[in-house]
């Protein structure tokens, strides 16, 4: 039997390229399902779109009592509905199509007064819950098999799908009120995370005019996009607003930030979003700037996915490339105009893996029709067996690999992974080796003991968390807050060499232990920013040199100003000095500063804020022999000797910073 623990909410977009097929709606139900384990029966849905005028709208709402009533109702509100068509029950509610005729406006205007009336005033007794003139919304409670067999969704086709499966964090789930895809007006979404916001953005939403929520914080997120557009954005000018980017990064105008400071999203999120701009249709991928939630981008031949894991993509396109967003970026593309962002510069998109090998010549178990825990028991069953080895084919998302063998007391093993291995793979790791010929998903050898684990795909986010002894070894990128809290006790020190980039908060509250980043055949910096954020023990060695401006939580430039400015008019500094400070960068003005300045400046930011120490220099000798005997081991495992020369060129060595 194969078992599922709800987890998180699983997320899907799929968009056609402009000469490809239209994506069947089969494909669309065995790609979420893959995750239905992220989700529960609490909520499913799916949103299709397709590229077609029409000279009315379709409008769908959930109602207990007679559709018929329906018509009067918007009737009342001067829409002319020419069919009322009920197609389905949810328990006592009708689930009901309805044709409206009439100006767009006038249409809008009556359903927010409508949904005012029928969810607000007449105690949730029912609710317009998606308005297009392609779009229709299929949703309710369930896994997304219970809801797409309910509509037979695997038998229609679309230009733009989006997918989910739900596990409530907010709402409850026994009606399909609350399920996504949340939609308004030829917009919908699907969102996996927790808007923190929500009561600014519903005061935002109230002061133009929207008065009926169901009360999931997701929903806002289709409001907001829809009235942002609506008000003149850009589609990036309001996603720029939405995934609300640090201050640090300029990324609006201060007017744009002001005007529109209670339309950001704040919480973990990573949302897709699905818009019929009438003569287009795009699809959306934003994720919150932190990047606390899975987004996986793909691209074959003929279709865009956006995903929360490697394997629903996979499911249905072996060979598609797949790469992460960036924290707080975004993702877009149209059927017409194809990608518009890639969440990412081209050059970082290039250094992502090719596709996983999924079956080598020859393999122990077929992991492909069972659940993670068979899988584990499995391979403990061989491992009892006195087998040494293991190899798996086709593993597709499996969560936890090995983590029951130290328990069992099985620590010399060697399990070959072929395939996109899920999320917590050789976590609790104490003296096996693990070697995987693909992706690895999130929170990958999370308190590893011993051991060792060699990836020759990607490995995403949280990789190495707590890390305290082993190695770890990765071909490709790694993702975002990696080797966070890692540490080292007496002669148990853990190495962790990544041979291509990483995203933001590389080595945060690292504690102890090694990180080599090679950034092989990569010309930028191969670290995102606030490397070493509150480094306690431990090392960071990046190849070549990165901009200051990447290490720990900075403070504000203009509060560096201020104190600039304060140092001067005390007379802590000339005027000269603080005229060749004040372009400089935090780091630069830290190390210059002196005397009582410096004391100032300390007492300041310093004991607030994670700066690391920085050195850019060629490994000392004790460097080199201490690493040698690790990178050779890498070159082996990789077959690639190249890297012990790279050992040899200048890197940033980022250290904990003693006050
Ligand atoms: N698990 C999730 O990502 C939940 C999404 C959203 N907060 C909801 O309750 O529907």
């Amino acid at each position: 039997m194969v078992e599922y623990y709800p987890s998180g909410c699983g997320v899907l977009g799929i968009l056609r390229k402009k000469n490809a097929p239209k994506v069947k709606g089969n494909l669309v139900v065995r790609a979420i399902d893959r995750v239905r384990y992220r989700g529960s029966d609490k909520g499913a849905g799916f949103a299709v779109f397709n590229l077609e005028r029409r000279n009315y709208y379709v409008v769908k709402a959930f109602y207990d009592g007679d559709p018929e009533e329906l018509k009067e109702i918007f009737l009342r509100h001067g829409v002319r509905i020419e069919n009322v068509e009920l197609i389905a029950k949810h328990s006592d509610l009708c689930d009901c199509n309805l044709i409206a005729l009439g100006d767009l406006n006038q249409i809008k205007k009556a359903i927010r007064d409508i949904n005012e009336t029928i969810w607000n005033s007449e105690g949730r007794k029912g609710r317009v819950y998606s308005v297009g003139s392609s779009l229709h919304v299929y949703k309710g409670v369930g896994y997304p098999r219970d809801v797409a067999s309910k509509y037979n969704v695997e038998e229609l086709e679309g230009d733009l799908w989006l997918a989910h499966t739900r596990q409530p964090t907010n709402s409850p789930g026994y009606y399909p009120f609350w399920s996504h895809p949340f939609s308004s007006f030829n917009v919908a979404i699907v969102h996996n995370g927790d808007v923190s916001s929500f009561g600014a953005n519903v005061e935002y939403l109230t002061s133009r005019g929207l008065s009926s929520f169901v009360g999931t914080d997701s929903e806002v997120l289709a409001f907001l996009f829809e009235e942002l557009i609506e008000e003149g954005l850009s589609i990036e000018e309001a996603i720029k607003i939405l995934i609300n980017p640090s201050r640090r990064f300029n990324a609006l105008s201060r007017d744009v930030d002001y005007l529109y400071r209670n339309a950001r999203l704040d919480g973990p999120f990573t949302a897709v979003i699905g818009y019929d701009a009438g003569d287009d249709l795009y699809l959306i991928a934003i994720a919150d700037r932190a990047k606390f939630r899975p987004a996986i981008i793909g691209e074959d031949e003929f279709y865009y996915y956006v995903a929360s894991e490697e394997n629903e993509i996979r499911e249905i396109s072996p060979k598609a490339r797949v790469w992460t967003l960036k924290p707080g970026s975004y993702f877009i593309a149209s059927l017409n105009k194809g990608v518009i962002s890639y969440g990412r510069s081209k050059e970082e998109l290039m250094t992502f893996s090719p596709p996983p090998i999924m079956f080598p010549e020859r393999y122990d178990i077929n992991a492909y029709n069972i659940g993670y825990k068979e899988l584990n028991y499995e391979i403990l069953k061989l491992a009892k067996e006195g087998k040494r080895e293991i190899t798996v084919a086709n593993v597709l998302g499996h969560r936890y690999i090995g983590i029951n063998l130290p328990a069992m007391g099985i620590n010399n093993l060697r399990i070959n992974l072929y395939g996109v291995v899920g999320n917590a793979m050789a976590n609790l790791n104490e003296g096996n080796e693990f070697y995987v010929y693909g992706n690895v998903a999130d929170d990958c050898c999370d308190t590893m003991h011993g051991g060792k684990v060699v990836i020759y795909g990607d490995a995403r986010d949280v990789l190495a968390q707590t890390f305290q002894n082993g190695r770890i070894f990765v071909k490709g990128n790694a993702g975002n807050r990696v080797g966070i809290q890692m540490r080292e006790y007496k002669d148990k020190r853990p190495y962790l060499i990544i041979g291509g980039i990483v995203d933001d908060y590389l080595g945060e509250y690292m504690a102890g232990g090694v990180i080599v980043i090679f950034g092989k055949g990569f010309n930028g910096e191969p670290v995102g920013n606030f490397v070493g954020t509150g480094m306690v023990g431990g090392r960071i060695y990046i190849r070549g040199r990165i901009s200051t401006s990447k290490l720990g939580l900075q403070p504000p430039k203009y509060e560096v100003i201020r104190l600039l400015r304060a140092l001067y008019i005390d007379g802590l500094i000339s005027s000269e000095e603080y005229e060749s400070l004040k372009d400089s960068e935090y780091i630069e003005i830290m190390d210059k500063l002196k005397g009582e300045a410096k004391e100032y400046a300390k007492k300041l930011f310093e004991e607030k804020i994670g700066v690391p120490k920085y050195e850019y220099r060629e490994l000392t000798e004790d460097e080199f022999k201490e690493l040698l005997p690790v990178i050779e081991e890498y070159s082996r495992d990789m077959n690639d000797n190249s890297y012990v020369e790279l050992l040899k060129e200048k890197f940033t060595i980022v250290s904990a910073r003693r006050l």
